[in-house]
């Protein structure tokens, strides 16, 4: 029988090789590493987030991370290997796959020339996909942004930090917030803004601004954070930034259209920031209408 090297779920401080670092979640940094047991550097390559050394709190939302990645098997989302302790079991680390290209982020960027629409809606309906799967599990994301995208190939991304992760309880249909933190605000439903209320719609509303940063190519000058701010105007008296921004959104502001962006594409994301949470689309109904673009594309290419 072939005796094959079972990937440990443990992993020894001792046999992890410190490589670079490779970004910053909610909570923590990840760092690239190599488990190293046979000390030939033949071992794998793995990507290793140490939660930052702060409040005891962060520990509690750290092994609710590490809990949540675990429970997640779907092609869409970064997959999870295992746990590292050190300092004899009081620090604790999480061990997941490394992904070679990166961040979505970084790999548009340096990639737009040769990143098509088609690819672009093949990543949008990974994520997609991805985030059907997680609702099918009653989480809600909380953070889903083209940040927390991470590239496994030209033709793969998957959805990577599930920090803000939260499991929506049986009796309700959204997960209430009490302590906001500094929230992303410019990724967030209105409702999430004004209550602090999270569901699915509200996921559905950030995946709405991930297609705005896929077809803007995650360019600065489109940031979603810089052109919401430069509509709020700099006037940074009255009302928090938070309650301006509902203020426009309210009185029907959105993100602009990017630049070459597919009008059935810019129209789904006006369908994902319907103010109203009812009236958004599920993530089914949206693979739906992504999977018929890429196809009326192929006729339209073949035509
Ligand atoms: C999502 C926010 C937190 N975060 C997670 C990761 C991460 N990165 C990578 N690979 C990666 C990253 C960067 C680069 C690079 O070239 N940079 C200039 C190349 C490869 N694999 C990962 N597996 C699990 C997490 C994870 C990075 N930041």
């Amino acid at each position: 029988n072939l005796s094959y090297q079972q990937e440990p779920s443990q992993y020894e401080e001792r046999h992890l090789r410190y490589i670079g670092p490779l970004g910053k979640g909610n909570f923590g940094s990840v760092e690239l590493c190599r488990y190293d047991p046979l000390g030939d550097n033949t071992g794998e390559l793995i990507a290793v987030k140490r939660l930052q050394p702060n409040k005891q709190s962060n520990m509690e939302d750290f092994q609710r991370e590490i809990q949540t990645i675990s429970s997640l098997h779907c092609d869409y989302i970064v997959k999870y290997r295992g746990i590292c302790y050190s300092m004899g079991r009081l620090s604790m680390s999480l061990v997941m796959e490394y992904l070679p290209y990166g961040s979505l982020i970084g790999y548009l960027e340096k990639n737009r020339q040769n990143v098509n629409n088609k690819r672009l809606l093949l990543f949008a309906s990974q994520i997609c996909k991805g985030m059907e799967y997680l609702q099918s599990m009653r989480y809600v994301h909380r953070d889903l942004a083209a940040r927390n995208i991470l590239v496994a190939s030209e033709t793969l991304v998957k959805i990577a930090d599930f920090g803000l992760t939260k499991i929506i309880p049986l009796d309700k249909e959204y997960y209430r917030v009490t302590h906001p933190g500094e929230s992303p605000i410019f990724w967030y439903a209105p409702e999430s803004i004004t209550e602090s209320k999270f569901s699915h719609k509200s996921d559905v509303w950030s995946f709405g601004i991930v297609l705005y940063e896929l077809f803007s190519y995650c360019e600065h000058s489109r940031n979603p954070k810089r052109l919401c701010l430069q509509k709020i105007g700099n006037d940074m008296q009255g009302p928090s930034i938070a309650m301006h921004l509902v203020n426009i959104l309210k009185d029907g502001w959105r993100l602009p259209g990017p630049p070459h962006c597919p009008p059935r594409v810019y129209s789904m994301m006006l369908d994902c920031w319907a103010y109203s949470s009812e009236e958004r689309p599920t993530f089914s109904n949206l693979e739906e209408q992504i999977k018929t673009i890429i196809q009326d594309d192929r006729e339209g290419a073949k035509g």
